[in-house]
C-alpha cells in the first residue's frame, strides 16, 4: 500500500448494539441499511452494480476483495446499488489484464462509503445466529450514541417498496426489432445480463418502468412477459402483482426470476416471508424435482415463498427446492404458461447451470405461438 494514502478510521453499529472498528474506504461519510452477506468468492462488481441490493450494506465474506479491479462493463446497472460496504481485506492495487480501474475509484466515483479490516468471519457468525438486522457504518461519526440515533431511523426491510426507485423511468427496446419473439420486460430492477440472455436468445425487448399498466404494455404486442428481480419486500408491490395477475388472465407466457417469482407467487395468493438471513453467494445447491438433477447457483434473496401455501394450492407446483434448507426455489402454474425462481440463471457471477431455464422460456413462448 503506497505510504502516501492516510488510513482513516470507521465506526459499524449493529441494530443489537453491537461495535466493530475498522478503517474507511471509499467515500468518507455514513451509509445504513439491512445488514447481508454474500459468500461469494469473485464477481464483486456485478455484486455491487446488482439493484437487488439496493437499501443493503453488504458484507463480502471472501477474505480479499478488489485484488482484479473493476472493468467498464462488468456491470449489472449503470451504478452502485449497494449502501455501504463491509470488507475484511481491500486490495489497493490490482491485476488483470482486462481491467480499467481500482476497486477504490470505482466505489470513490460512486460515492460508496465501505469499512474495511473488520472481522468478517465473526460478523456473518453474528448475523447467521442473530438473523438479518440493520446496521450503519460511518467514517465521518465515530461516536456510537450519535450513530445509534442516525440508526434508529432506518426502515426494516420487512414491508419496505423499493422496486420504483431503481426501476428505469421510460420504456426502452433492446435488441432487433426484426426479432420473432417479443418479450415485455416488467423492469423491477432488472439486472443487465438477464436483458443479455434474452436478448440474445433472438427477442426484441421492451423494457418497462415496474409500474406500468398492463393496457400500456400490451400495445407492444408481445408474445411474453418476463418479471424481473429487484429489491425490497415484495408484499407491498400490489400495483406489480395486479400487473401479474393480467398478464396470467390474458394466458401471456411468463418467466419471472427472484422478485418476479415471488410476484408470481404473490398473484396466486401465496404469501412470501422474511428470511432469517438470506441466500446470497454463487454455490446453493438446487434441485430440479423434474429432471431430479442438482444444479448449483447464483443467489441472492431475503425473502422467500411459503412452501405450504404452494403445496396447498391446487394449481401452482414446486419444481424446484434448496438442498441446503428445502426452501422454495421453483414454482410452475399447472393451468398457466408460467413459471419462475427463486434463484439467478442470469448468474453473473455465477456458474452457468442454470441457463437452460432460458431455452425452457423461449420453448414454452414458441408453443404457445402456434
Ligand atoms: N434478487 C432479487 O430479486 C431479490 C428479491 C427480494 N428483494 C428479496 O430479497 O428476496
Amino acid at each position: 500500500m503506497p505510504q502516501t494514502r492516510t488510513i482513516q478510521p470507521a465506526i459499524l453499529l449493529l441494530e443489537d448494539g453491537t461495535v466493530f472498528q475498522g478503517k474507511a474506504f471509499g467515500k468518507i461519510g455514513t451509509a445504513a441499511g439491512e445488514l447481508a452477506f454474500n459468500t461469494g468468492m469473485t464477481g464483486y462488481q456485478e455484486v455491487f452494480t446488482d439493484p437487488s441490493y439496493k437499501g443493503q450494506v453488504l458484507i463480502m465474506n471472501n477474505c480479499y476483495i478488489g485484488n482484479y479491479g473493476t472493468k467498464t462493463d462488468d456491470v449489472e446497472s449503470s451504478s452502485v446499488k449497494i449502501s455501504g460496504l463491509i470488507a475484511k481485506n481491500i486490495a489497493y492495487n490490482y491485476s488483470r489484464k482486462m481491467a480499467d480501474e481500482s476497486l477504490e475509484k470505482f466505489l470513490t466515483d460512486n460515492n460508496l462509503v465501505a469499512i474495511y479490516d473488520v472481522d468478517t468471519r465473526a460478523l456473518v457468525t453474528h448475523i447467521r445466529s442473530k438473523g438479518a438486522m440493520n446496521c450503519i457504518i460511518s467514517s465521518e461519526i465515530l461516536d456510537v450514541e450519535k450513530l445509534k440515533e442516525e440508526l434508529a431511523k432506518v426502515p426494516s426491510m420487512e414491508g419496505l417498496a423499493l422496486s420504483q426507485e431503481v426501476s428505469t423511468k421510460e420504456a426502452y427496446t433492446l435488441g432487433d426489432p426484426e426479432a420473432p419473439i417479443r418479450i415485455a420486460v416488467m423492469d423491477n430492477g432488472v439486472k443487465r445480463n438477464m436483458l443479455k440472455c434474452l436478448s440474445e436468445k433472438g427477442a426484441y425487448l421492451k423494457v418497462f418502468p415496474t409500474d406500468s399498466k398492463f393496457e400500456e404494455t400490451e400495445t407492444f404486442q408481445p408474445h411474453a412477459y418476463f418479471i424481473s428481480n429487484g429489491p425490497g419486500d415484495p408484499a407491498p408491490l400490489k400495483y406489480a402483482i395486479d400487473t401479474v395477475k393480467q398478464i396470467l388472465a390474458a394466458e401471456r407466457p411468463l418467466f419471472g426470476i427472484c422478485l418476479g417469482h415471488q410476484l408470481l407467487a404473490l398473484a396466486h395468493d401465496i404469501p412470501t416471508y422474511k428470511m432469517h438471513h438470506g441466500h446470497r453467494g454463487l454455490n446453493h445447491p438446487v434441485k430440479n424435482l423434474q429432471t431430479g438433477l442438482c444444479e448449483i447457483t447464483t443467489q441472492n434473496h431475503g425473502f422467500a415463498v411459503d412452501a405450504k401455501a404452494v403445496e396447498a394450492h391446487p394449481n401452482v407446483e414446486v419444481t424446484h427446492i434448496n438442498l441446503n434448507d428445502n426452501s422454495v426455489e421453483g414454482i410452475r402454474i399447472k393451468n398457466k404458461p408460467a413459471f419462475s425462481v427463486q434463484y439467478h440463471p442470469e448468474s453473473t457471477p455465477g456458474p452457468h447451470d442454470s441457463r437452460y431455464l432460458f431455452d425452457d422460456f423461449f420453448t414454452m413462448i414458441k408453443a404457445n405461438m402456434k
